[in-house]
């Protein structure tokens, strides 16, 4: 478990403080996969470079498995330091060594017997799916395979925490996904907790549990994948789902909102899990004098739960439309008035 209690850090950038982190609070569980997101500036990589004290905070307590890292002793940071794996976006690799090299480079440090290193090497070589690459340079391999030469000398020295700064940034789509995979698996198998940071909400919705939105320094929105995803409160949040979510309202559609007569009237309805297939459209034209038309909608999922949206336009007399909302509104869908969307 990491734990983040009232984190600061300013930097010192000639007579100006810069405020990177102003007092973050945020607790990983063990076992999960915690997602940082936020625009470039937003202090995401001084808060993750924090946990394994590559910077130290400037106030607040990091707690990792219930202990204050601030308060440990120089002897005792090299032993938490091998507890805490990281890759990064640039891979940081020894390029004049070879791949073996690279990856048994933390169990050297470690002064660990030579036949456990090769052993060790080979295995996790066999993890990352490169066993038969060990003799070449990382400059003879692509971005994807870099990174699974980071991600095996992570591992190398059995760490219970991974930090992941911005592993998939400098990959295109499908090797992001393959490396994304390759984390999960590492999750699942291992039971090692993962800290990421992204600006990437596709990365955040393909393998992350929870969420922490950073903006300016704090923590502006936090929970789980699918409640901040189904459910977005505050703007940047409402911007990153909108990249990644397809749910846009299209122009011409947005004009038709703004035309719509008195009586007809748009409303954006969310199903989420069961509700998400159940044929309210033609039991509420039955039971109420309103007639509905699907201006727009999409059905996804997330973090394996079927989730949908639904542009209608309800029209009727306003008491019948609200008795229709009424009736829905019982069946579990969420109902927001499409004006306040647009806005
Ligand atoms: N060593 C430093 N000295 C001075 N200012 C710094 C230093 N490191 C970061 N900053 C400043 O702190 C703020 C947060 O930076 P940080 O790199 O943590 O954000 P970020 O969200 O990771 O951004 P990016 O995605 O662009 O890397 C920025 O204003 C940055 O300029």
């Amino acid at each position: 478990m990491i734990q983040f209690e009232g984190v600061a850090k300013t930097y010192q950038s000639g007579k100006q403080e810069i405020h990177a982190l102003n007092g973050i609070d945020l607790t990983v569980e063990t076992g999960e996969i915690y997602g940082v997101i936020g625009f470039s500036g937003a202090g995401k990589s001084s808060l993750i470079r924090t946990v394994n004290l590559l910077e130290r905070p400037s106030a607040g307590r990091i707690l990792i498995h219930g202990q204050d890292v601030l308060t440990l002793s120089s002897k005792k940071i090299r032993t938490i330091r091998k507890d805490i794996g990281m890759i990064f976006q640039h891979f940081n690799l020894l390029n004049s060594k070879t791949v073996y090299h690279n990856v048994a480079m933390p169990l050297l440090l470690a002064k660990t017997p030579k036949a456990d290193i090769e052993k060790q090497v080979k295995d996790l070589l066999d993890f990352v799916g490169l066993a038969d690459q060990a003799q070449k340079y990382p400059d003879q391999l692509s971005g994807g395979q870099k990174q699974r030469i980071g991600i095996a000398r992570a591992l190398a020295t059995n760490p219970s925490v991974l930090l992941c700064d911005e592993a998939t940034s400098a990959l295109d789509p499908q090797t992001t996904k393959s490396i994304l995979d390759l984390l999960r698996k590492i999750n699942k198998e291992y039971n090692i907790t993962i800290l990421l940071i992204t600006h990437e909400m596709g990365v955040i919705r393909e393998i992350c549990d929870k969420v922490a939105v950073l903006e300016a320094g704090k923590v502006i929105e936090q929970g789980s994948v699918f409640d901040i995803f189904s459910n977005p409160q505050q703007p940047t949040t409402k911007r990153f789902v909108r990249s990644v979510m397809n749910d846009e309202l299209p122009e011409s559609l947005l004009e038709q909102i703004q035309d719509a007569q008195s009586d007809h009237a748009i409303y954006r309805l969310q199903f989420t899990g069961t509700s998400v297939g159940k044929p309210f459209m033609s039991r509420v034209s039955r039971d109420f004098k309103v007639d509905l038309n699907v201006l727009f909608g999409n059905i996804t999922e997330l973090q394996g739960i079927p989730y949908g949206n639904l542009i209608v336009e309800f029209s009727g007399e306003p008491s019948e439309i609200e008795r229709a909302l009424s009736s829905i509104r019982d069946s579990n869908i969420h109902i927001e008035e499409v004006n306040n969307y647009v806005s």
